[in-house]
């Protein structure tokens, strides 16, 4: 059974019929792209994965779990986890503290507990902190903790919003253009990092990308979006060799 199945998957914003009789299947452990011209539709099927919006049609099942009409929140506690297109992060917190927000949903204590610092807070605030200081050594961000988030360089802090959503402990990782503002050296590495997430985290990733060679470098399968629907699908190689999708977005 795939891991994320999505069937006539559609949203109309007004007139516009936004994505249209979307479907993918996506298998445990795979390294998933979707791509497409500007303005395809991608973004907008990220945002019917995690619950920003409600699609008009179709059927979202993560795990055999169907997610269609739940709170992102929810869909979050599910498994699905997302970083975004312009990083959000809290700026204005530090980078232990950014992870740490991510960790809240695994690590519960009352308000009571944590105003009177009894021993369960002490104890889960040392835990909480281990597991993020984990996190932080698998992106070489641990030595930075204390810093504020705005004070990391444009690439460790589209790092830091990776982290941040594995420790939601996701079954299912989208990452949203994760190259976006990299330079050549720093994509190279953020490709390792994605596979390394793959590999260590037993992570299942589907990304948004317009870097070629990121897309070509570590997707194994792809879907081509183009005015909202389905261009193309299949293997990485056979998707980027195919004439419709040269001629409606690689040949740009
Ligand atoms: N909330 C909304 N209201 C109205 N139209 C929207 C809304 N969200 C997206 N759209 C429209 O849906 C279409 C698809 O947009 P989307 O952002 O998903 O494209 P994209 O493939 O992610 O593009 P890009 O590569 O530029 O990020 C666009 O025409 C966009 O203007």
């Amino acid at each position: 059974m795939a891991l994320l199945e999505v069937k006539n998957l559609g949203i109309s914003f007004g007139g516009l019929r936004a994505v249209d009789r979307f479907e993918v299947e996506i298998k445990k452990g795979q390294l998933y792209g979707l791509i497409g011209p500007n303005g395809a539709g991608k973004t907008t099927v990220f945002n019917m994965l995690t619950g920003v919006y409600k699609p008009t049609d179709g059927i979202i099942k993560l795990d055999g779990e169907d997610l269609v009409g739940k709170k992102t929140i929810e869909i979050n506690k599910a498994g699905i986890a997302r970083t975004f297109q312009n990083i959000r992060l809290f700026s204005q917190q530090s980078v232990l503290d950014n992870v740490k927000i991510g960790l809240h949903n695994q690590y519960k204590y009352s308000a009571l507990t944590g105003i009177l610092r009894l021993p369960k807070y002490h104890k889960m605030e040392k835990e909480m902190n281990e597991k993020a200081m984990e996190l932080l050594k698998v992106f070489e961000l641990d030595g930075k903790a204390d810093f504020l988030a705005s004070n990391l360089p444009y690439g460790e802090q589209r790092k830091l919003e990776i982290a941040r959503a594995l420790a939601t402990n996701p079954k299912l990782l989208l990452l949203d253009e994760p190259a976006a503002g990299m330079n050549p050296n720093e994509t190279i590495e953020l490709m390792d990092t994605i596979r390394f997430v793959r590999d260590n985290f037993d992570m299942t990733v589907l990304l948004i990308e317009h870097d070629m060679k990121l897309v070509s470098g570590i997707c194994e399968e792809l879907t081509v979006l183009n005015f909202g629907q389905v261009l193309a699908q299949g293997k990485t190689k056979d998707v980027l060799n195919d004439p419709e999708v040269i001629k409606a977005y690689l040949g740009e």
